[in-house]
């Protein structure tokens, strides 16, 4: 499943975002990728665990903390801290898939990567190129959003960056552990928390109906999740 995640930030949130990480001091990508990816890649990276990645990074999380959206979408269990790539002109990300296993460096830190996420960072209208395209089975997804918008897909996923032929594409990217390690069964419950979150809207919360189609949700949680 692939969902976008509107304003994670607003304008003020990304100016403060961007003056954190527009001031540090950036390296070649290359440096977090696998060997595969490698070969695909050209762009540059705030280093992971730098004082302006983890700022800037803390910022990600706490937005993603406020977001019922990305919570019912992600289910998240353990979040890759957040890491940060630009594209000037020319640079790319060819196709590649996302290592299963990621390690946080330096730490014993680590998730399977269920769900990977991009956040925008620079206006679209900045930049030309830079789309971010993911291949599913309906068919190839191009994602290009405002600056503060997300977007979460599978990281079992290919996917690839188009060349930035003009401006900079500045974003967030990481990785995330879910409760629910299945993307379909993910999806089930992501699609049963939207419609009783609108039953609960029509109905109010103690119709005995939305009630019931509350604990269904829960009790499939329970039976699915780690936790
Ligand atoms: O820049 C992006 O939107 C995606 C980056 C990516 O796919 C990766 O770092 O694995
Ligand atoms: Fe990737």
């Amino acid at each position: 499943m692939m969902i976008a995640i509107p304003d994670l930030f607003d304008a003020a949130g990304v100016s403060r975002l961007r003056a954190i990480i527009d001031a540090a001091e950036w390296v070649d990508g290359n440096v977090t990728s696998g060997h595969q990816s490698a070969l695909a890649k050209r762009n540059e990276q705030l280093p992971e665990g730098s004082d302006a990645a983890r700022q800037a990074g803390a910022m990600v999380l706490e937005a993603l903390g406020r977001s019922p959206l990305f919570f019912a979408a992600a289910l998240p269990l353990k979040v890759f801290p957040p890491l940060f790539n630009r594209y000037g002109e020319g640079q790319t990300f060819g196709t590649h898939v996302d290592n299963a296993i990621r390690i946080q460096r330096g730490t014993d830190f680590r998730i399977r990567s269920d769900l990977s996420m991009t956040v925008f960072l620079e206006p679209p209208e900045a930049y030309d190129g830079g789309e971010l395209v993911v291949e599913d089975h309906f068919g190839v997804q191009r994602v290009k959003l405002p600056a503060g918008h997300a977007v979460l897909y599978p990281s079992s996923s290919l996917h690839h960056v188009t060349p930035v032929t003009r401006g900079v594409r500045v974003a967030s990217f990481f990785w995330l552990q879910s409760m629910i390690r299945d993307d379909g069964d993910r999806r089930i419950l992501f699609d049963l928390d939207q419609a009783v979150q609108r039953l609960t809207g029509e109905l109010g919360g103690s119709d005995r109906s939305v009630i019931e189609l509350t604990g269904v949700y829960h009790n499939l949680l329970r039976r699915w999740a780690d936790a």
